[in-house]
């Protein structure tokens, strides 16, 4: 009797840690008493045990799809990020394969490339200095706990997000990130996104619907917005409203890292800063590529190639993950599949 009612009180407590467990709390066979020893191991879907993370960050994780470590990267590394961007947004240096993204407003514009016309730029994996972000160890060290030991960075982005011009087109629509990626399973995926300055929502910090990793893959397009949206920037047609949505204020340092299921994006920049920040999504290289044809990622692979074919000349009908088999850089472990 007080046994039945000690272990439902423990179920209840075990609940509340929000904690799927593989079995509840084993009664001793003789004497009653529940042992904490006898606990079996929590099934956690979504990170591994290599004992960086805590209980509580796990849990963290698990439930919500991301988790914020504080002060990760050194303010020495973000200034040599900062002073490469600089050297590159003033034609100092062309790094192979990498993007210089305008905002849409300005697209069309004859301006010179400056820090003030360059909104993002991408697959910076050819530029050493940029490319050292995704080697760091203290971000490793966690991305590990997500991908497990082989690990491929797979996609990169300096993002500077302009003053709003008035039309918010600085937003970033509600989206999730697997619908850019040709390979599975979307639990070895991981992104680390690093503030290069303090964000928050007057700057556009992320902005992230907690929970919502635990679903599945949306059909993404163009959002209706009447000042116009930056090419390829899709958002989720049909998410619910009413889900909480948390922003994430940050300091120049900070590190969330996030499933690629997460819904999430950015507000508008009210501020006359140029909002930075360094990241990367990492993924196992145990990974293995799928054919995007007939899903909803179609419109990723003709954009993306359709791109490709016209600032370098790829073949019409390269597919998405030729794209990323060469884009993808080794950061640690073996190149087994990706
Ligand atoms: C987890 C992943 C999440 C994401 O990846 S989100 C989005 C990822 N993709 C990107 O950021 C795109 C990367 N950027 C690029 O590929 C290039 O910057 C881009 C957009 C092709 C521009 O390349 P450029 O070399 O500057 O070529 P271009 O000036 O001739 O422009 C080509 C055509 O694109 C247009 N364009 C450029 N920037 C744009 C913008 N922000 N929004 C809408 N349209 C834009 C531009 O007007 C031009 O159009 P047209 O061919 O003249 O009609
Ligand atoms: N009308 C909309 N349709 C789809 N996504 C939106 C819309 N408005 C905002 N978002 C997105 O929702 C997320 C949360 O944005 P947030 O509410 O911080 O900014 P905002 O709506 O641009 O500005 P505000 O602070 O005025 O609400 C961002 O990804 C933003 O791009
Ligand atoms: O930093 C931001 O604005 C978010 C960008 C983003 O989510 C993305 O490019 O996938
Ligand atoms: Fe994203
Ligand atoms: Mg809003």
């Amino acid at each position: 009797m007080n046994q039945s009612r000690s272990c439902g009180r423990l179920r209840i407590m075990l609940g509340h840690l929000g904690q799927r467990w593989a079995g509840a709390a084993v009664a001793h066979p003789t004497s009653g008493a529940v042992s904490p020893n006898s606990f079996q191991t929590p099934q956690f879907q979504y990170t591994r045990d290599n004992n960086v993370l805590s209980l509580e960050q796990r849990q963290f994780y698990e439930e919500n799809g991301y988790l914020v470590i504080k002060n990760l990267v050194s303010d020495a590394d973000i200034k040599r990020f900062r002073n490469e961007f600089e050297r590159i947004c003033k034609g100092e240096v062309k790094p192979e394969q990498m993007t210089i993204m305008r905002d849409v407003t300005i697209a069309k514009s004859e301006y010179a490339p400056s820090e003030r016309t360059v909104s993002k730029v991408q697959s910076f994996q050819e530029d050493e200095e940029l490319f050292r972000y995704c080697t760091l160890p203290e971000v490793l060290k966690y991305v590990e706990c997500f991908t497990g030991p082989n690990i491929m960075a797979m996609h990169t982005m300096l993002i500077n997000k302009p003053p709003d011009s008035g039309k918010k087109t600085s937003r970033h629509p509600l989206h999730q990130d697997l619908h850019y990626f040709p390979f599975r399973p979307s639990n070895d995926i991981v992104c680390a996104w690093t503030a290069m300055e303090h964000v928050d929502r007057n700057n556009g910090c992320l902005c992230v619907l907690p929970g919502t990793h635990k679903g599945y893959l949306k059909p993404h397009g163009y959002p209706k917005w009447e000042g116009g949206v930056n090419i390829m920037f899709h958002g989720i047609q049909d998410y619910d409203e009413n889900s909480p949505r948390v922003h994430l204020v940050m300091e120049k340092g900070d590190t969330v890292f996030f499933h690629p299921l997460l819904i999430h994006g950015s507000g508008w920049n009210r501020t006359q800063g140029y909002r930075k920040v360094i990241s990367c999504h990492f993924a196992s290289a145990d990974c293995h590529y799928i054919d995007v044809k007939g899903t909803s990622q179609e419109i990723t692979e003709r954009e993306v190639v359709g791109v490709g074919n016209k600032i370098y000349g790829i073949p019409k009908d390269t597919s998405l993950k030729d794209v990323f088999r060469f884009r993808g850089r080794l950061v640690k472990g073996e190149r087994t599949n990706l």
